[in-house]
């Protein structure tokens, strides 16, 4: 299935640059520091996995690094390609799923994939047969004249991966791609992913379910209080502990308020 095999971005990436690259990212909230000074590098061929606690920074790292949230400082670079001084080629080469991707609601995800397809100037034989297959391998299929804005969550997801992938991208960034998505549909959509990123593409990430993400994943981010606390190939960041053992030690969760909620119990 050629919509997902990572071949069609106008511009070859430089072989030598990672897919994704975040230098100093910063960015406060009013007195909020949510994102503090992140440094990442996202090798090219990567299935990269964000974790983190609630409020860790995750989406707001992401939204920066892909050019939907203006840093305070820092970078974001693409296969070398500024995301911030040169946004129609970074964003050529990456396919977005933000967290509460906002869709044109009135249209169906067939017209809302053509129109995404017309959009980004792709011949309109290819967006016919990118979105048909698309629409087969998410089973949206069955909801051919379901309207987005009475889409399910997890349809929702599904048609927001779909448009993510339409123009042949050669990094995928992810918000929270298998949030109310059902196993059925979860497991078509790790197919995917895996297909894209054998065929040389890359993909960022982020999830709360450490077993996806040590299912998935080589190389892993920790964010915690918007810094990030540990990161590297998968088997190094946690070492002979699983994901989640290493995750809770490392947000240093253990010692909170257990004890608390007595009346829960009596
Ligand atoms: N638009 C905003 N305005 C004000 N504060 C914000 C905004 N977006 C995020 N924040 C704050 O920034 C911090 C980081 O939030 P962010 O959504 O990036 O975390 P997260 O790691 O993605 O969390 P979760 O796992 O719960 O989705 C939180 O304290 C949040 O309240």
């Amino acid at each position: 299935m050629d919509q997902v095999t990572s071949q069609d971005s106008e511009e070859l990436p430089r072989r030598e640059e990672p897919a994704l690259r975040l230098e100093g990212l910063h960015k406060v909230f009013a007195d909020n520091v949510a994102v503090d000074d992140v440094d990442l590098v996202v090798p090219q061929g990567s299935f990269f996995g964000l974790v983190g606690p609630n409020g860790a920074g995750k989406t707001t790292a992401l939204s920066m690094a892909v050019g939907l949230l203006r840093p305070d400082k820092g970078r974001s670079e693409v296969f070398g390609v500024d995301v911030w001084s040169d946004p129609v080629q970074a964003k050529s080469l990456m396919g977005v799923l933000p967290d509460g991707l906002a869709m044109p609601e009135r249209l169906t995800g067939r017209e809302l994939l053509t129109f995404i397809g017309q959009l980004r100037g792709i011949a309109d034989d290819v967006v016919a047969q990118r979105t048909q297959e698309l629409l087969n391998v998410m089973e949206l299929n069955d909801a051919e004249r379901t309207l987005v804005v009475d889409y399910s969550t997890g349809m929702r997801k599904k048609i927001g991966l779909a448009t993510a992938l339409l123009h042949g991208p050669r990094l995928l960034v992810l918000d929270e791609p298998f949030e109310a998505v059902d196993p059925v549909s979860a497991a078509a959509l790790k197919a995917i992913l895996v297909r894209f990123v054998a065929s040389g593409g890359s993909v960022v990430l982020s999830s709360h379910v450490m077993a996806l993400v040590e299912q998935l994943c080589d190389t892993v981010a920790v964010m915690a209080k918007g810094k990030v606390v540990a990161a590297g190939p998968l088997d190094e960041v946690r070492g002979d502990r699983t994901l989640e053992e290493t995750f809770v030690r490392l947000v240093d969760v253990e010692a909170g308020n257990r004890e608390g909620l007595s009346w829960l119990a009596s």
